[in-house]
C-alpha cells in the first residue's frame, strides 16, 4: 500500500569535509551559496496482512497523519540545510533525503511495515530505500 505526496524544499549540495575547490568540482551548480528548490515528491510504501475485521493493511488516515509529523512538518517549506538538524552535517542529496525519510517514519510505525521510500528530487532524478 502507497501514499504519494509533495513537498516544496531548497538546498545546496555542499560537504564540510571537502574543500571549497572540491565542493565546486564535484557539485558544479547545485554548489552554489545560494541554493536551489525542488518540488519533491515521495511515496511511502508499507505492507502487511489485511486485517479480518478492518479490511485494511494499515488506515491511510493514521499514514497521512505519520507523514505530516514524520516528513511534512519538519521538510516541506524549508531550507534542509539550515532548518533539518539532521542535515547540518549530512549532505542534502536525495540518497540522504530518502535515508532521513525512511528512519524518521521507521520510528512510527509497527515494526517491519515500512517497505520502501521513493523520492523524486526531479521527475528524472529518483532514489529508491528500502532500509538497507
Ligand atoms: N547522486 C546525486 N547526484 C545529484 C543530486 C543528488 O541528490 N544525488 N542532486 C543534484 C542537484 O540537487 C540538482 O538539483 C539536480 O538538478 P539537475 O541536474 O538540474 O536536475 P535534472 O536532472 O532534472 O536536470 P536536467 O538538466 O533536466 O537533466 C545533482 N546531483
Ligand atoms: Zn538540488
Amino acid at each position: 500500500m502507497k501514499r504519494v505526496f509533495g513537498f516544496s524544499a531548497c538546498h545546496r549540495l555542499h560537504s564540510k569535509s571537502l574543500s571549497d575547490e572540491e565542493n565546486k568540482r564535484i557539485f558544479g551548480k547545485c554548489n552554489n551559496p545560494n541554493g536551489h528548490g525542488h518540488n519533491y515528491k515521495v511515496e511511502v510504501t508499507v505492507r502487511g496482512k489485511i486485517d479480518h475485521n478492518t479490511g485494511m493493511v494499515m488506515n491511510l488516515t493514521d499514514l497521512k497523519q505519520h507523514i505530516e509529523e514524520a516528513i511534512m512538518k519538519p521538510l516541506d517549506h524549508k531550507n534542509l540545510d539550515l532548518d533539518v538538524p539532521y542535515f547540518a552535517h549530512v549532505v542534502s542529496t536525495t540518497e540522504n533525503l530518502a535515508v532521513y525519510i525512511w528512519d524518521s517514519m521507521a520510528k512510527r510505525l509497527p515494526a517491519c511495515m515500512l517497505y520502501e521510500i521513493k523520492v523524486y528530487e526531479t521527475d528524472k532524478n529518483i532514489v529508491v530505500y528500502r532500509g538497507e
